[in-house]
């Protein structure tokens, strides 16, 4: 039975899937603190959250048998990611549910900054008729800048285009003829800063976008700019912005994030009449919560029960047709690499992942990750190694990693091939995928073979001689091993040659040490493939 937590307010439409599964029990505690968290993580295979709970490194560390963090919502700042990532456990968000609640709250913060919506009713119902104080503007015909055009970001774009607006846009990745397509202006963030009548920033808060809109931007800035953040806290200096205003340089803003949230009572955006404020509610809607809650659950769902996942953020992102060509052969990638670790003599210093035929032309990356798991799960355990920390622990003890990749068909629509290098020697064992069969190992070092990569199997070298198969299998009958299958490989008459050997249950260390004092035989190796 897998223990899913529940810490933060998540809609209980959106978790039911968990609540209903037969294999999971679901706690709700939500408010709890760190230490309280730390003293009952442990039970947990999942902690599911929103932005409240902050996932700290001490939380992960008690987290024993923590094998993901769901955060029901798109922002992942309050999860130590590279905590995570270390300890193998996956992050995984909800990144589209919010998305339209999220740009509809820009909007309901954009249009009441341009109508002094929250001023004129707190007025109002104070008993004050002041028809003279709240003139506003309006959207129509004004510049609208946009730093930032993810999801969130083009939806703004999009409906803004509605009211009206001409669109600045910025963001890295925006290309001239993507801001072509959306009907947005390609602009730098000073042109936008120079030239906008309203801003409106939709990144995520990193190193790079933190105080993006600081000093020097307040100094150059169109006088009269009204400023909307419903994105992360931080992206805009509250503090430049509070003496820009100060300066009459901006006409107003409106802020669903903060630096520090809650805000101070004496946060100055509380007592400043030119400033909006909602306690970040972007995404509080009944649509987005049971969509992020919906989307997060089946996520985690998955992980849990070892199927295919997406939305992972501490792993790199698959595209959905990339993953439909990949995924038949992760499980070979990850058998061998398992079975080159246990064929490999030595500490591993190098690992070559050689893709042939179509493969060449897919972005192999996810597939790679799995050969390393394989490798790597063999000498430090399969219960330490994930395929989120793979890449890190073979970063971590120097692992050198080279993948190569050519057209040339070898034989085969799709080839596969691990070489580890350890200090001593190379070894090598490529599979495919055959249709109709399912994968194949077929080659083991330079002996082409055709085996089932599952289950219990000897290896066995010996030289090519009349007798030497009836020996193998005599001595494994009497010992109560039954081969299942049996494949023998050489590449002269006569010279060196292997066997596989698929058996129904593994033989004992004595039995495989019997098997090499046979004539003829050189070396025999149990291999298990899971
Ligand atoms: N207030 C709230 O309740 C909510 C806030 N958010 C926040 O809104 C933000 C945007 O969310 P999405 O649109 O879903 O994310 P997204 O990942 O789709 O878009 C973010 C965009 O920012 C761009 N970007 C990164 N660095 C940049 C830079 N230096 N300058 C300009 N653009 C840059 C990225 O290229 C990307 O296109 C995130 O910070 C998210 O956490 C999201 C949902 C609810
Ligand atoms: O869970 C929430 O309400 C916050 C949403 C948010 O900020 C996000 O998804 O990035």
């Amino acid at each position: 039975m897998f223990k899913v937590l529940v810490s933060d307010p998540i809609s209980d439409l959106g978790i039911q899937q968990l609540v209903d599964a037969e294999d999971v029990s679901v706690d709700k505690k939500p408010g709890l603190s760190e230490d309280e968290l730390v003293a009952i993580i442990g039970e947990y295979d999942a902690l599911l959250v929103r932005s409240q709970t902050r996932v700290t490194a001490r939380i992960m560390e008690a987290g024993k048998q923590l094998k993901v963090v769901g955060r029901a919502g798109v922002g992942v700042d309050n999860i130590d990611l590279p905590a995570a990532t270390e300890r193998g456990i996956i992050v995984i968000n909800a990144p589209d549910g919010n998305t339209i609640t999220t740009c509809e709250h820009t909007f309901a913060m954009m249009m009441a900054l341009a109508r002094h919506i929250p001023q004129a009713y707190t007025k109002t119902i104070n008993g004050i008729w002041d028809r003279k104080t709240f003139l506003g503007v309006e959207l129509r015909n004004k510049k609208l800048g946009v730093l930032g055009m993810g999801r969130i970001g083009s939806e703004v774009a999009s409906r803004a285009k509605a009211f009206g607006m001409e669109i600045l846009a910025y963001d890295p990745f925006l290309t001239e003829d993507r801001a072509n397509k959306l009907g947005v202006k390609l602009s730098s963030v000073e042109d936008i800063v120079r030239n906008a009548d309203f801003m409106t920033v939709h990144t995520p808060l990193t190193p790079e976008t933190r105080h993006m809109i600081a000093g020097p931007q307040f100094e150059i800035m169109k006088p009269g700019m009204r400023i909307v953040n419903c994105a992360r806290g931080g992206i805009i200096d509250e503090q430049a912005l509070v003496e820009a205003i100060d300066k009459g340089i901006v006409a107003g803003a409106a802020f669903d994030v903060f630096e520090v949230e809650p805000p101070e009572k004496d946060h100055p955006f509380l007592t400043n009449p030119k400033i909006i404020v909602t306690p970040h509610l972007g995404a509080s809607t009944v649509e987005a919560q049971e969509n992020v809650a919906i989307d997060v659950s089946e996520q985690v769902l998955h992980i849990l029960r070892g199927e295919a996942f997406k939305n992972a953020v501490n792993m790199p992102p698959v595209p959905g047709d990339v993953l439909n060509k990949l995924q038949p052969y992760f499980s070979l990638g990850e058998r061998l690499g398992s079975f080159a670790a246990q064929l490999a003599h030595g500490a591993v210093e190098e690992i070559t992942v050689s893709y042939s035929g179509e493969l060449a032309d897919v972005d192999t990356q996810p597939l790679t990750r799995y050969v390393v798991k394989g490798v790597l799960s063999h000498h430090l355990g399969s219960d330490q190694v994930n395929l989120v920390n793979a890449m890190h622990l073979a970063k971590t003890r120097d692992l050198n990693i080279v993948v190569n990749k050519s057209t040339a068909h070898k034989g085969f629509t799709n080839l596969v091939t691990v070489t580890l290098r350890t200090q001593s020697e190379e070894r090598l064992v490529a599979g495919t995928l055959l249709t109709g069969y399912g994968t194949r190992i077929v080659q083991i070092d330079k002996f082409p073979v055709d085996v089932s990569p599952e289950g219990n199997l000897i290896l066995v070298k010996h030289n090519d001689k009349p007798g030497i198969i009836g020996r193998v299998g005599t001595l494994l009958g009497n010992n109560d091993v039954n081969i299942a299958t049996m494949q023998v490989g050489r590449k002269l008459v006569g010279g060196a040659a292997i066997m596989v050997l698929t058996v129904d249950k593994a033989a004992t260390k004595e039995v495989i040490a019997e098997l090499v004092s046979l004539p003829d035989v050189n070396k025999a190796k149990e291999i298990l493939l899971v």
